[in-house]
C-alpha cells in the first residue's frame, strides 16, 4: 500500500490505496517503515510522501472508526516523520483532508498542486483532527484562521493555503519531479525551524479573546454539536500549555469524540449520504445496470411558489424550462419571482449576474398545455388534488412525444392512480420537491407499479444534474417523509389537547436538534394548506367535520388546527398562526395567550382535563410514533433500507445530523426499548392505530443481542 521507490538520492514513499489513499492500517504501516528504511539507507538524503491516482491521503479510514484500534496510531508514523534526520517533503494533490493534512503537517516541508484542496473535515464526522492537527495548523497559521478551518470543516484551495503559510510552494507542472527538485535544493538545510513541534504559536498570547468570540459562534451555528467545541478546546490547549501536554489534551479529546454517539451518527451519516442515491428495485434493476435517458428540456406544468422554484432548479443548471401555468397573471408574477428569486442569489454571491441572465434566457412562460409536445421531461406541480391531476397527465399524455417523462410533484398522492390517466404507467413517476424548492436538498423520487427502470434511473440521475440529494421510493399514501412526519404532527396536536403548549411541544423538539418544532413548521407553510387537504378528504369520504369531530372513521381527531382556520389565523403570511408575528411574513414567532385561550377552551367544551405532559412524552410521542411508521415503511419494502429514511429527514425534515436520522436513532436508544414504549402507547391510544406496532421492529426487537442496522432488512424483511 505504500511503495518505496528511490531515485537517485531520493526516496519516494508513494501511497497505493484507491479510491482516496484513506490512511488505513496497512497505509500506516508502510509510512512507518518506508521513513525508517530511507533513514538507515545512506545513499538517500531527502524523502518524498506523494499519492498515487488522483489523490494525496484523504484522512484516515473512516470505516476504521468503532472498530478495535490497530497500531501503529498516525501520530507515532507522523512523529517518525517529523524526528526523521532527512527532510520529508509532502507532494499534495487532489484533496489532503483529515489524516492526510497531518501527515503534511508532521513533514518538513509542503508542496501541492495548484488545483488541491485542504482541510480538516472531521468536525463533519463528530470528530477533531486527532494527530495533532489542531496543535499544529495554529503554529502554522495563527489562531483565528486555525479555528475558522477546523471548525468549519471547510475545503481551503491551495492558494489560499499557500497564504496562510500551510503550503511552502504550488506547482503547476508533474508533482512528482517538481518534489524531487524541491527535495534536493533543501538536502543539508537544517531542520530543527521547519518541525512544528519546536515552534510556538505566534499569536498564543491572544487566545482566551479567539477562544471567546469562537465559541460563542460555534454554538449559535452548531447547536447542539460537541465536536466544534472540543476543537476549540484543544486548539486553546495548543496556545497555553507545552506541545507534548498540548498533544495529551488533544487525544484525550479526541477520544471523548470518538466514543460519542454524535460521531457515531455523523460518520453513519458519511455513508448513508453516499449509499441513500444508490437504488435497487424488487426486480433487480439498479443504478449499476440501467441507463437513464438524458434530460434536455422540462416543463413545469403550475406556476405556483411550487412550480416557479422547481424551474429554477433547472433553469439554474442549464436545462430550458417551459412553465405553464393558465392564467396569463399569474404566469408574468411567477416570472417577476423568479426573476427576484436570483437576484437575491446574485446578491448572496451564489451566482453571478451573467449566471442569472443565462438562466432567466432558457425560461419560458406560457399560458397553453399544448406547447409541451417536444420536451422530455414534464413535471406538474398543480394542487394536490387527484382528479386534477388525473386530467391533467391525460391531457399530458396526448400532447407530448411518447419518450417524455411526466413527473407529479405530489407530495402523498399515489402515483399508481395518476399513471392509469395515461397510455404510458411506465414513464410516469413522481418527483416530490421540498418547500422551498430550489433551497432544499431532497428530492423524494417515487416509483409505481409500473414505472420503468429507464424512467427511475432518469429521475435518480436529473436529481443528482441538478444537485439534489436523491432517494428512491415506492408510492404509498405520504410516501416516506409525509407518511412518518403526520405522526409528529399529529401527536403534536394531540399533545396540546392533553395539556402542552405549541412553544413546549417546539422546544423539546427544537432541543433535541430538529430544525424546528412542527408549530413553527406549520406557521411556515400555512395552515390553509392542512385544512384544504382535510376538507378535500372528508368530502370524498362523504365526512362532515365540525369542531365536536373527535373521531373520523374510528380514528382519533382533532379539530383545533381546523378551529386556527377559522379564526384566519394561517400561519406567518397572516401575523397569526400557533404563534404570534410582529407582521404579516415576519419570521420571529411569539407565545400568544390568545392560543392558550383557544386550546383552554377546545379542552374545556369537550371535557379534556388538562395534564403536565414531560419533555420525554413529547419525544417519544412525537419521534417513536415516527420510527414506528419507518419500520412498516422498510417492512413493506416502500423505503429500501433505512438509510433512505434517514437521508429524507436529514435533507427533507430537518432531523439534526449529528443524530443520523429517525431510524439511526432508534438503533442507539435501542429497538427493545422502541417496540415497549410503542406497544405502551399503542394501548394508551387505541384510536390512534399508527401506534400498533410494526411486525418488523417486534422481530428485530426479539433478538437477544440489538441487531446492527445494517442486517434490520436483510435479517427479518424476508422472513415477514
Ligand atoms: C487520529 C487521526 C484522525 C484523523 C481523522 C480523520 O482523518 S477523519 C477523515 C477525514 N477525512 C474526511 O472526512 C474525508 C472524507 N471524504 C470526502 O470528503 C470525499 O470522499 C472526498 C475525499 C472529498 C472525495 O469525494 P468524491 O466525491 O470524489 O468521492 P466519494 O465521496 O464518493 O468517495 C469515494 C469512496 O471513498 C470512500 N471514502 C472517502 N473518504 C473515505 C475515508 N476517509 N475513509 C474511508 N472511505 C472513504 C467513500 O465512502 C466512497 O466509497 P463508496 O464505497 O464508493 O461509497
Amino acid at each position: 500500500m505504500v511503495d518505496y521507490i528511490v531515485d537517485g538520492n531520493i526516496a519516494v514513499l508513494e501511497i497505493n490505496n484507491p479510491p482516496v489513499n484513506a490512511l488505513s492500517i496497512h497505509v500506516r504501516e508502510g509510512l512507518l517503515t518506508g521513513i525508517q528504511k530511507a533513514n538507515q539507507d545512506g545513499s538517500v538524503q531527502a524523502i518524498v510522501i506523494i499519492g498515487k491516482g488522483s489523490t494525496f491521503p484523504s484522512g484516515a479510514d473512516i470505516r476504521e472508526f468503532g472498530k478495535p484500534p490497530k497500531e501503529p496510531w498516525l501520530t507515532a508514523v507522523g512523529e517518525a516523520i517529523e524526528a526523521s534526520e532527512k527532510p520529508v517533503i509532502s507532494a499534495l494533490h487532489g484533496t489532503a483532508l483529515g489524516g492526510g493534512l497531518e501527515v503534511a503537517l508532521f513533514s518538513h516541508y509542503r508542496i501541492a498542486d495548484e488545483r488541491s484542496r485542504v482541510g480538516f473535515p472531521e468536525v463533519k464526522l463528530g470528530l477533531l483532527p486527532g494527530a495533532q492537527g489542531t496543535i499544529r495548523l495554529p503554529r502554522l497559521t495563527g489562531l483565528a484562521v486555525a479555528m475558522r478551518i477546523i471548525t468549519s470543516g471547510d475545503h481551503i484551495n491551495a492558494p489560499e493555503a499557500l497564504k496562510y503559510g500551510i503550503l511552502d510552494k504550488l506547482i503547476s507542472g508533474n508533482l512528482l519531479q517538481e518534489a524531487k527538485t524541491f527535495a534536493k535544493s533543501v538536502i543539508g538545510k537544517p531542520l530543527d525551524n521547519r518541525r512544528l513541534s519546536k515552534i510556538a504559536v505566534r499569536d498564543a498570547a491572544t487566545v482566551d479573546k479567539h477562544f471567546d468570540e469562537a465559541l460563542a459562534e460555534v454554538k449559535r451555528k452548531y447547536k447542539g454539536m460537541i465536536a466544534p467545541v472540543n476543537c476549540l478546546k484543544s486548539i486553546r490547549g495548543s496556545a497555553k500549555l507545552p506541545f507534548v501536554e498540548a498533544a495529551r489534551l488533544e487525544a484525550a479529546l479526541f477520544r471523548e469524540l470518538l466514543t460519542s454517539a454524535q460521531s457515531a451518527a455523523l460518520r453513519y451519516s458519511f455513508f448513508a449520504d453516499r449509499s441513500a442515491p444508490r437504488w435497487k428495485l424488487p426486480s433487480g434493476a439498479s443504478i449499476e445496470n440501467t441507463k437513464p435517458d438524458i434530460i434536455k428540456s422540462v416543463a413545469v406544468i403550475g406556476a405556483g411558489t411550487m412550480g416557479s422554484a422547481i424551474a429554477i432548479c433547472f433553469i439554474r443548471v442549464g436545462i430550458p424550462v417551459l412553465l405553464v401555468e393558465q392564467n396569463d397573471k399569474l404566469l408574468q408574477n411567477a416570472l417577476k419571482n423568479i426573476g427576484q428569486i436570483l437576484q437575491g442569489s446574485v446578491k448572496l454571491n451564489r451566482i453571478t449576474a451573467d449566471q442569472r441572465k443565462q438562466s432567466l434566457q432558457i425560461l419560458r412562460g406560457e399560458t397553453s398545455l399544448d406547447i409541451v409536445s417536444d420536451v422530455d421531461l414534464v413535471v406538474e406541480a398543480v394542487f394536490e388534488n387527484l382528479k386534477l391531476k388525473q386530467e391533467i397527465f391525460a391531457r399530458l399524455d396526448k400532447i407530448c412525444k411518447p419518450s417524455a417523462l411526466l413527473c407529479s410533484n405530489t407530495s402523498t398522492l399515489d402515483i399508481d392512480k395518476i399513471a392509469v390517466a395515461t397510455n404510458r404507467p411506465g414513464k410516469v413517476a413522481g418527483m416530490h420537491f421540498f418547500a422551498p424548492a430550489h433551497i432544499m436538498k431532497l428530492l423524494e423520487n417515487v416509483y409505481g407499479t409500473h414505472t420503468s427502470p429507464s424512467t427511475v434511473a432518469t429521475i435518480m440521475d436529473i436529481g443528482k444534474r441538478i444537485g439534489k440529494v436523491s432517494v428512491l421510493v415506492r408510492t404509498c399514501d405520504g410516501f416516506v417523509a409525509n407518511r412518518m412526519n403526520r405522526m409528529v404532527g399529529n401527536e403534536a396536536v394531540f399533545m396540546l389537547e392533553e395539556g402542552a403548549l405549541p412553544q413546549d411541544v417546539d422546544r423539546v423538539l427544537e432541543d433535541f436538534g430538529m430544525a424546528m418544532g412542527p408549530f413553527r413548521v406549520t406557521d411556515l407553510s400555512g395552515s390553509d394548506v392542512g385544512w384544504r387537504i382535510r376538507q378535500e378528504r372528508a368530502k370524498e369520504q362523504g365526512i362532515q367535520l365540525t369542531y365536536e369531530t373527535r373521531f373520523v372513521n374510528g380514528e382519533r381527531y382533532s379539530s383545533l388546527p381546523d378551529r386556527l382556520y377559522e379564526l384566519g389565523r394561517y400561519g406567518q403570511k397572516t401575523g397569526k398562526g400557533w404563534y404570534r408575528y410582529e407582521k404579516p411574513f415576519a419570521r420571529t414567532a411569539y407565545p400568544d395567550p390568545e392560543i392558550t385561550d383557544v386550546i383552554n377552551s377546545h379542552c374545556r367544551s369537550l371535557g379534556i382535563e388538562r395534564r403536565v405532559i414531560p419533555p420525554q412524552e413529547i419525544i417519544e410521542r412525537c419521534l417513536f410514533a415516527a420510527i414506528n411508521e419507518g419500520f412498516k415503511v422498510l417492512e413493506e419494502g416502500v423505503a429500501e433500507k433505512p438509510e433512505n429514511i434517514d437521508i429524507i429527514w436529514q435533507y427533507g425534515l430537518g432531523f439534526p445530523r449529528y443524530r443520523g436520522g429517525p431510524m439511526f436513532y432508534a438503533s442507539q436508544v435501542g429497538l427493545k426499548t422502541i417496540y415497549e414504549r410503542v406497544c405502551y402507547y399503542y394501548d394508551a391510544f387505541p384510536h390512534s392505530s399508527y401506534w400498533a406496532p410494526s411486525d418488523l421492529l417486534r422481530k428485530l426487537a426479539s433478538h437477544s443481542t440489538e441487531v446492527p442496522i445494517d442486517q434490520w432488512t436483510s435479517k427479518e424483511r424476508s422472513r415477514l
